[in-house]
């Protein structure tokens, strides 16, 4: 599917919610965009494992460019397995089409190795060279061998809750990979996760659709509780808003 195009006072609204060359520096953590689309009813989806449209034309347009301006593209192991998502890039700046070279290199947090990217879209892309194949982070590599080369799969550990460490996993990422900026796309799990990490996430930037998901829907909500924003700007479109901040810092 092609893009509308993008809205031009979507450029000077997220200029300063964007990475710099700052993240460049050898040690530091990389630039963390948490960047995902929720319902009125703070929902991102209608169902567990349903693939659920909220973005309008022009806010889906404005996340590829979020895209564009990314290295990595970062989804939880829900995600993949319930959306088979393509997370490549569809905007440039120039009248071309987009292809591997200006789309994110996606990451998949997948410690019990559920996914496979054999017959996944991210195949079907890299194959026609319109997105980059994946880095997953596994906690063990699988006792099953892929066949597919362009996948790399890396270990990293868990701790007793069976989740890698946040600043350690984008340390990774960024020594390994040269991966200086990354959205997190989400799903859920990663997004209530991260919503409690000022010091991890640089950016938050959140279509609100004009939509209710109701109760069966796939909430997001940070279990620590109330959490404040600094910088806060809103962008109105025809038909969604979108809000760029900063979590506070205390
Ligand atoms: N509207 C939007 O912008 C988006 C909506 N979604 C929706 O979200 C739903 C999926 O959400 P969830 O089920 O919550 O899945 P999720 O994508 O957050 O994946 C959860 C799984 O990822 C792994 N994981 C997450 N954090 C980890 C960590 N720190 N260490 C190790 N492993 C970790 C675990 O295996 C965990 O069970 C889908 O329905 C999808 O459509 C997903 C992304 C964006
Ligand atoms: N920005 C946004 N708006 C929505 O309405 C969405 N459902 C999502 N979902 C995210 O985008 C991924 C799909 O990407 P592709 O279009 O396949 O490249 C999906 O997995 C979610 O991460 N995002």
């Amino acid at each position: 599917m092609s893009l509308v195009p993008l809205r031009d006072d979507l450029v000077p609204f997220l200029k300063s919610y964007l990475p710099s060359n700052e993240e460049q520096r050898p040690g530091l953590k990389p630039f963390v965009t948490l960047t995902y689309a929720q319902s009125m009813d703070s929902r991102i989806s209608k169902g567990k494992g349903v693939r659920t449209v909220i973005s309008h034309l022009e806010t889906k347009t404005m996340t590829h460019y979020l895209r564009f301006h990314h290295d990595g593209i970062l989804i939880g192991v829900g995600t993949a397995l319930a959306d088979d998502p393509g997370l490549n890039c569809k905007w440039s700046p120039v009248d071309k089409i987009a292809d591997m070279q200006c789309s994110p290199r996606p990451i998949i947090l997948d410690p019990q190795c559920k996914w496979r990217y054999e017959g996944s879209k991210l195949q079907e892309l890299a194959a026609q060279n319109l997105g980059k194949p994946p880095v997953v982070v596994v906690n063990k590599l699988p006792a099953w061998t892929t066949k597919a080369k362009a996948v790399t799969y890396v270990e990293a550990p868990v701790g007793p809750d069976g989740k890698f460490d946040w600043l350690p996993l984008f340390l990774l990422l960024k020594r390994q990979f040269q991966l200086n900026s990354i959205m997190v796309e989400g799903g859920a799990v990663v997004i209530n996760e991260l919503l409690s990490r000022p010091d991890i996430v640089d950016s938050i930037i959140v279509t609100i659709g004009a939509k209710y998901l109701g109760i069966q829907g796939v909430e997001v909500s940070p279990p620590a509780g109330e959490i404040e924003m600094d910088d806060v700007a809103w962008w109105k479109g025809s038909k969604d808003a979108v809000v760029a901040a900063r979590l506070h810092r205390t």
